[in-house]
C-alpha cells in the first residue's frame, strides 16, 4: 500500500502551523513530513510533538525547506511575506505543491513571489475558508448589479496579533467589487482615512480596519445605495476552516501541471 503524500508544514509554532499539524493528524489522506521554523527559533532541532506539549512524534523541526521536501509533495505555508518568497524557490526547485496563506504581501512581493515559484504547483488565497470563497463571487455579482452609484466599503475586524491590514480576505473582497464595477482596485481603493478626507470619491471602494483580543476573521461588505443598505458577511470563528482548506488545496494540487492557482480552482466556483 502506498504511504499518504507528505506535507511540510512552515512557521509550525504560529497559530495557522499549530492548526495544519492538528488537521493533519486528523487527516487520514495526508501525513506531517516535516516542520519549519524561522532560523534561530527556540524549536529548531526539537521534537515537534514536545515543542506542542504532547509526546515525543519523531518530527524535528528544522528551518530548510529544501531537505525536507525530500520526503515530500507539498510544503503548506502560513508565515510572512519574505519567508513565503524563499519557501516558493525551494518548492519551485522541488516541482512540490507550494499552498500559501500567507497575507500582506506589496505587489511588488508579489510579482516575485510568482516568478520566485517557477516550476512548482502555487496555491495562493488571502483566505482559504469555503464561506469567503463564495462571499468573493457574490460580491463580484451584487457590486456589478447595484453598479458605482452604490458605496462599497470592506470592514474586517481581527485579533490584536495580526500585523497586516487590510486582511487578505479584505482586498479580495475589494477585488472582486471592482471587478464588479469593471475598474482596477488600485484606482479607487481609499485606505487609511484620517483627519479631514474630503467627500467620498464617487465610485471609491473603502476599506477598515479593526484589532483586537481574539476575534478569528470578520468581514462585511457593505453596498451604501440612497435609502437603503445591503451588507454581506462572513464571520470565521475557528481557524480549522483555514487550515482544512489549505489540505484540501494539498489534495488538489498533487499531480497538477506547475503554474500559479487559487481556492476557485480548488473550489470549483
Ligand atoms: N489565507 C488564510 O486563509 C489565512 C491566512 N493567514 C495568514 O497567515 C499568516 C500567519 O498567520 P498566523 O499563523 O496567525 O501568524 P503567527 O505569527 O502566529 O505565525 C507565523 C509563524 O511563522 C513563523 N515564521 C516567520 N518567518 C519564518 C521563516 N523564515 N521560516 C519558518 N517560519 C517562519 C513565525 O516564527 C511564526 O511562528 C499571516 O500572514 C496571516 O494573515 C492566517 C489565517 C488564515
Ligand atoms: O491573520 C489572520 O488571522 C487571518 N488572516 C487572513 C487575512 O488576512 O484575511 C485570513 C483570516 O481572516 C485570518
Amino acid at each position: 500500500m502506498e504511504a499518504e503524500p507528505g506535507v511540510v508544514v512552515t512557521g509550525v509554532s504560529g497559530r495557522m502551523g499549530r492548526m495544519l499539524v492538528q488537521e493533519i493528524a486528523a487527516s487520514d489522506r495526508l501525513r506531517l513530513a516535516g516542520a519549519l521554523e524561522r532560523p534561530g527559533h527556540d524549536w529548531i532541532g526539537q521534537d515537534l510533538g514536545l515543542m506542542l506539549g504532547g509526546t515525543e512524534n519523531g518530527v524535528i523541526v528544522g528551518s530548510d525547506l529544501g531537505a525536507a521536501l525530500e520526503g515530500a509533495a507539498a510544503v503548506v505555508d502560513f508565515t510572512a511575506p519574505a519567508a513565503t518568497i524563499a519557501f516558493a524557490r525551494a518548492a519551485g526547485a522541488a516541482g512540490a505543491v507550494h499552498v500559501i496563506g500567507t497575507t500582506g504581501f506589496s505587489d511588488a512581493e508579489l510579482d516575485e513571489l510568482g516568478s520566485a515559484g517557477t516550476g512548482s504547483v502555487q496555491i495562493r488565497a488571502g483566505n482559504m475558508s469555503l464561506g469567503v470563497n463564495l462571499l468573493v463571487q457574490i460580491t463580484r455579482q451584487v457590486a456589478a448589479a447595484l453598479g458605482p452609484d452604490w458605496d462599497v466599503e470592506v470592514v474586517e475586524a481581527h485579533h490584536g496579533r495580526k500585523v497586516d491590514a487590510p486582511s487578505g480576505t479584505a482586498l479580495m473582497l475589494g477585488e472582486a467589487a471592482a471587478e464588479g464595477h469593471g475598474v482596477r482596485l488600485s484606482d479607487v481603493a481609499e485606505r487609511g482615512r484620517d483627519g479631514i478626507t474630503g467627500a467620498r470619491k464617487p465610485g471609491a471602494i473603502g476599506f477598515s480596519a479593526i484589532r483586537g483580543g481574539d476575534i478569528v476573521g470578520e468581514h462585511d461588505v457593505l453596498f451604501a445605495g440612497p435609502g437603503e443598505r445591503v451588507v454581506l458577511r462572513h464571520m470565521a470563528t475557528d481557524r480549522g476552516i483555514f487550515a482544512r482548506g489549505a489540505l484540501r488545496a494539498v489534495l488538489w494540487g498533487i499531480g497538477k501541471a506547475p503554474g500559479r492557482y487559487d481556492m476557485t480552482d480548488v473550489l470549483g466556483l
